[in-house]
């Protein structure tokens, strides 16, 4: 029998009986007492992939026991296509074929494609049912497990169908990252890298001496960073639930990111790989309006040096930097044009303000960014 170990917790802290718990630690998952609050009795539908379920959900079901009134699986296909219409049609398929109430449960079992889907099921099946985030990559367990964004994709855009609906609890068992393949963890280490360049120079201290046991998946390292990280979200979406003005910070990298991702066809550049590349392009922008002396709502203090920080740090990683080769300023104003964040036809970004900070700008010409991409491709 394994032991489980709570390590660590961070509230976040919303409004309307909304606030939840991030638990952290080991072996959550086949430990009864984290389940129960959420699955005692209740009407509960894991949804999963075969991959994920190949190594953890026989964990989940024996942690779940016979505590649940009833109890389903949904697989869906493994791939960032599972975030369409026909796969949450599967999943209201198989809530009304077994008769799931009002009162049911879904658990999002896997990572930030199983949670964006299942949260997106969760928040309309029968105008919004009840949802437990068990994230299993690392970019699930620093990020998109918190939140209560969810969403599927448009081929015209990312994440353009969704709803905001908060998870009831988010279990963080760091044993399953053991099975994670590595160009995963590393795009999960864009997303941890992404918090430290938008909030706190000293955290990218702290990853620049800490990268190489990241890599190496270090349990105590990796426990530490991922609770910094969930501090980090937590309290930027207690601030603002529904991203009204300082949630956008946690966009950075993702306007140029998402353009990357849905001109190459989701997946094949992960999410974490496109936002790397988006993060540079958000540098090189910075460094384009200071070029042009551009009147920024802050202090704009960044400079080449910090730049090279930025790719280093990526690099390290192993992550891309680079444009694909495919794509010229054309393509990423397409995509670009259609952000969620822009207002009136205007495109908004995140950009550095320095290294550690960064800041909306609501006034960044097309010329701009066609400059910045043209010269990043030499
Ligand atoms: N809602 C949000 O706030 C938010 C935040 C960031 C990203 N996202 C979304 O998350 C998605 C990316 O999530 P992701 O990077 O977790 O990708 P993913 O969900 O596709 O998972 C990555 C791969 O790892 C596999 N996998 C998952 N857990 C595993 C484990 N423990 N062991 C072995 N293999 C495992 C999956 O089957 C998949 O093949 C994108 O769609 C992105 O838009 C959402
Ligand atoms: O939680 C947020 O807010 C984020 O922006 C986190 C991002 O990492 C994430 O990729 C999110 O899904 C992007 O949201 P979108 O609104 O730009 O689709
Ligand atoms: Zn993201």
């Amino acid at each position: 029998m394994t032991i489980s170990r709570l390590l660590d917790q961070v509230h976040v802290d919303l409004p309307d009986n909304k606030s939840y718990d991030i638990l952290i630690g080991s072996n959550l998952l086949s430990d009864s007492k984290y389940l129960e609050p959420y699955c005692q009795d209740r009407e509960v539908l894991i949804v999963t992939n075969p991959t994920v379920a190949k190594y953890h959900l026989q964990t989940l079901l024996l942690g779940l026991g016979q505590m649940c009134a009833k109890l389903n699986v949904v697989e869906v296909i493994d791939s960032e296509e599972a975030k369409t219409a026909p796969y949450l049609e599967q999943i209201y398929t198989s809530l009304l074929e077994h008769n799931y109430s009002r009162r049911s449960l879904i658990i999002a079992l896997g990572g930030g494609v199983i949670g964006d889907l299942a949260g997106y099921a969760a928040a309309t099946y029968q105008r919004g049912v009840d949802f437990l985030q068990i994230p299993t990559t690392l970019l699930a367990q620093v990020d998109s497990s918190i939140g209560g964004k969810t969403a599927i994709n448009h081929k015209l855009g990312k994440n353009m169908i969704g709803a905001f609906h908060q998870p009831v609890n988010v279990l963080v068992d760091l044993e399953v990252l053991k099975t994670l393949p590595n160009r995963e963890l590393s795009a999960g280490l864009a997303e941890v890298i992404k918090y430290g360049f938008i909030f706190s120079s000293e955290f990218i201290d702290y990853l620049e001496v800490n990268l190489d046991r990241l890599l190496d998946k270090d349990l105590n390292t990796l426990a530490y960073t991922i609770r910094r990280c969930c501090e980090f979200k937590a309290k930027v979406v207690a601030e603002d639930e529904k991203e009204a003005g300082v949630r956008a910070l946690l966009n950075l990298g993702h306007t140029y990111g998402h353009a990357i991702e849905a001109h190459q066809g989701y997946g094949n550049w992960l999410h974490g790989e496109a936002i790397s590349t988006g993060m540079v392009l958000a540098g090189l922008t910075t460094l384009e309006l200071i070029n042009q002396n551009h009147q920024a709502p802050v202090e704009l203090n960044f400079t080449h040096g910090d730049l090279e920080k930025v790719k280093m740090l990526l690099k390290r990683a192993k992550l891309p930097i680079h444009i694909p080769d495919n794509m010229n300023s054309e393509h990423f104003l397409k995509y670009m044009a259609r952000d969620k964040k822009n207002l009136a036809n205007q495109i908004v970004l995140v950009l550095f303000a320095h290294l550690g900070k960064a800041y909306v700008e609501k006034n960044v010409a097309s010329h701009t960014i066609t400059k910045v991409i043209d010269k990043y491709k030499g």
